[in-house]
């Protein structure tokens, strides 16, 4: 059904309101219930820490180096802890360890907001963001300081502010493309059955990649000829990727004056596809704050290429400068002369920024092909940039006012993606259907906003699009490189008609045939099913009051909330994972443990000790990854047949095709059955199709026991 823009627009800005709050309120209610140390155990803090050293980084902004306090430890390794570089982190001086109930605000007045840069053994490096450093002092001397990780709101902003824009257009502003977007008309159409490579006009197709698939092709020439729209709809393993980067190829090769943005939702869904393009020697750069970058992207970046490139040499003298005088800061002792100091830096900076932006300018005028997180594509950098084509990759993991950052300005779009599999995770509840929220919008007057009924941040544009305009804006990939046949047949019979296809060397590959491995049971079968119906597996639910080990791990569980945990289940990963690296010979880190509850995991977690390498995710962590076996564990076991978010088919989806060689589902079929058609339909595929086990209790503790 066609929205029109102000309601899609203001309907936006109310739930993207909701979330970040429901994210602030999350920060909040941690930091203000618990201990910094409990924080620390939470992975949300790093405590105890001293300022180390002071520098100029990337794009001039201020680098602060912290390391362990003396005063505090003979360690010169930090604590384990849970900072990872490019976290949003608050960067204060310690608050003691009890006492008066803390409050973000008020710890966001007394300190500096930045990105952590780097994350070592004995170092975290923060770099402050420049705002903050002209309107507050930076922590240093002896202070014991802390770093504590906060919501993300940058990317609230750029959403916000997107939105905004789109409310307040008019429709004068909208362009054909948006226009077709919102179904105001219809997309140009496009022939149905362009199977000739010089169906698509402008001369024959030559492929880059001979490699390419049919249902490849037949996405790309599609791709092409689509004026304004084209969704490439990618099920597991399908190369989505892949495609992309032919169609950037063709695209280039077609126009010499072609200019194309590629965004993705996460800085590692873009950096996968600078590495798979960077081969092709076309001139592409990489916005974003190089500590999000793979080290492997980084001569790409824009930032560095600011900092290192021929045009850079307009910002270095300042550089410089700048540097000397954070060095003297550390030196002087006087406040008055600090404060001198800092309004210098302050002065610097600007100067800094003038001579970036002319030098950013001339670096991206020259790139054919400009990457960016969709956010990050809201930059000033891009600010009167124009491009031919808009290509989101991962856009069904993409909130749609994200996607919209990009798009505000663009002509076509190219969006790749899978509907099947999860969308991105929401925080804030869902507000009845119709409920009229107050917005923050700055257009809003006199009267409220129209807001749509029951809208929900979880439809991504992907979704939308297809409701809206159908099949015919998609081509579907079908014959996909990852999993063996057996462990590809159910989802692609219950969730894409039975189009998939197993690609030649992937149908029939088994974990018995990967070099070092024995040929045993478990490494001949890849699909098994082991059954826990029967009652003796119950679940349990994580209950925080029953826990008596105190703040660190009841605030890691209030993160799980009232997730759900199975000994019983446990015990048979354990088992199977033994199974497979002492008698199988499977190298651990050839083994993923995949479960819908992190409160499982957390029970699983020893494994990572006895058999380091191997990885233990949560289902909705793991999507877009994938192992030669996987172990996964479904934990609900009750009377009642309540499974919870195991109704959800696209978080079933995404743990099923996450193996290569080899599934070993663990779940109890009688309640599991219960809990929706498409489970029940599940349960009987495995019945029928996987090597059935029914495990013995007993004999399970005792060897439990004897171990
Ligand atoms: N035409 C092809 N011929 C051979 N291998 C291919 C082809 N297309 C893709 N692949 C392989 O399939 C695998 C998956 O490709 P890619 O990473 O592009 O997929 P994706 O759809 O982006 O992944 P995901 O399903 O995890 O989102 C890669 O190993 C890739 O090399």
């Amino acid at each position: 059904m066609a929205i029109d823009i102000p309601t899609f627009a203001s309907t936006q800005i109310s739930l993207l309101a909701a979330e970040l709050q429901a994210e602030v309120d999350e920060t909040s209610a941690l930091v203000s219930l618990h201990s910094p140390s409990a924080l620390q155990r939470a992975g949300v803090a790093l405590t105890n820490l001293t300022v180390s050293s002071q520098r100029t980084g990337l794009g001039g902004k201020t680098v602060i180096e912290l390391g362990p306090d003396p005063a505090f430890t003979n360690s010169t390794d930090l604590p384990e802890h849970g900072i990872r570089s490019g976290d949003i982190v608050l960067l204060a001086e310690q608050p003691p360890a009890s006492g008066k109930k803390r409050e973000v605000k008020e710890l966001e007045r007394k300190g500096v907001k930045g990105v952590v840069t780097r994350v070592g053994k004995g170092v975290v490096g923060v770099a402050v963001e420049a705002e903050e450093e002209d309107r507050k002092e930076l922590p240093g001397g002896d202070k014991r300081v802390w770093i504590v990780k906060l919501a993300d709101e940058v990317t609230w902003k750029r959403m916000n502010g997107t939105m905004e824009k789109m409310a307040k257009m008019g429709e004068g502003g909208y362009s054909y493309f948006m226009r077709v977007l919102f179904g105001l008309t219809t997309p140009s159409p496009v022939p149905d059955d362009l199977t000739r490579d010089e169906d698509v006009g402008e001369g024959k197709i030559t492929w880059f990649d001979q490699s390419l698939n049919d249902s490849q092709k037949d996405a790309i020439r599609f791709a092409l000829k689509s004026p304004e729209i084209a969704l490439i709809h990618g099920p597991p393993g399908t190369g989505k990727t892949h495609t992309l980067i032919e169609l950037v190829l063709q695209l280039l090769s077609r126009h010499s004056h072609t200019r194309i943005l590629i965004c993705g939702p996460s800085n590692i869904s873009v950096d996968n596809i600078v590495e798979r393009l960077s081969p092709h020697k076309i001139p592409l750069i990489r916005l974003g704050h190089p500590a999000r970058l793979l080290p492997s992207v980084l001569s790409h970046s824009l930032d560095v290429l600011t900092r290192t490139s021929e045009a850079g040499a307009i910002v270095k003298d300042v550089r410089a400068e700048m540097d000397a005088k954070q060095a003297s800061i550390r030196k002087t002792k006087s406040g008055k002369e600090r404060k001198a100091i800092y309004a210098d830096l302050k002065e610097l900076r600007k100067e800094y920024r003038h001579r970036e932006r002319k030098c950013v300018g001339d670096l991206i005028s020259k790139s054919k092909v400009v990457l960016a997180t969709l956010h990050g594509s809201g930059g000033f950098q891009l600010r009167d940039e124009e491009f031919d084509v808009v290509i989101i990759d991962e856009a069904s993991q993409a909130l749609e006012a994200q996607c919209w950052v990009p798009l505000l300005t663009a002509k076509k779009a190219v969006c790749a993606g899978d509907h099947l599999q999860l969308p991105p995770t929401i925080k804030s509840k869902p507000s009845p259907p119709g409920e009229n929220k107050k917005t923050k919008s700055k257009t809003t007057t006199a009267a409220a906003p129209q807001v749509q009924k029951g809208a929900t941040l979880e439809t991504t544009l992907f979704d939308r699009l297809l409701a809206l305009h159908g099949e015919k804006i998609k081509r579907m990939l079908t014959t996909q490189y990852r999993m063996h046949e057996k462990i590809m047949r159910f989802p692609s019979d219950e969730l894409y008609e039975s189009r998939l296809i197993a690609a030649e060397g992937v149908a029939a590959r088994l974990l018995s045939e990967v070099p070092g491995t024995n040929d045993i049971d478990e490494t001949r079968e890849p699909l098994v099913f082991i059954d826990t119906q029967g009652g003796d597996f119950p679940e349990k639910t994580e209950d925080d009051d029953e826990d008596g080990r105190g703040g660190g791990v009841k605030s890691k569980r209030s993160l799980y909330g009232d997730s759900k945990s199975n000994e019983g289940e446990a015990m048979l990963v354990r088992e199977h994972v033994r199974c497979l690296v002492e008698e199988g010979g499977v190298k651990a880190e050839d083994i993923a443990v995949v479960s819908p509850y992190n409160a499982q995991l957390a029970l699983l977690a020893p494994l990572k000790d006895l058999y380091p390498g191997i990885e233990l995710g949560s289902v909705d962590g793991f999507q877009g990854r994938e192992k030669e076996a996987v172990i996964v564990t479904l934990v609900r076991s009750n009377s009642d047949g309540e499974v919870g978010f195991l109704a959800e088919k696209r978080r079933l989806n995404v743990a099923m095709t996450r193996p290569k060689r080899s599934l070993t589902v663990i779940g109890d079929s009688e309640t599991v059955k219960k809990g929706s058609k498409f489970l029940k339909k599940w349960m009987e595929f495995l019945e029928e199709n996987a090597d059935l086990r029914y495990p013995d209790l007993a004999s399970l503790t005792a060897a439990a026991g004897d171990s």
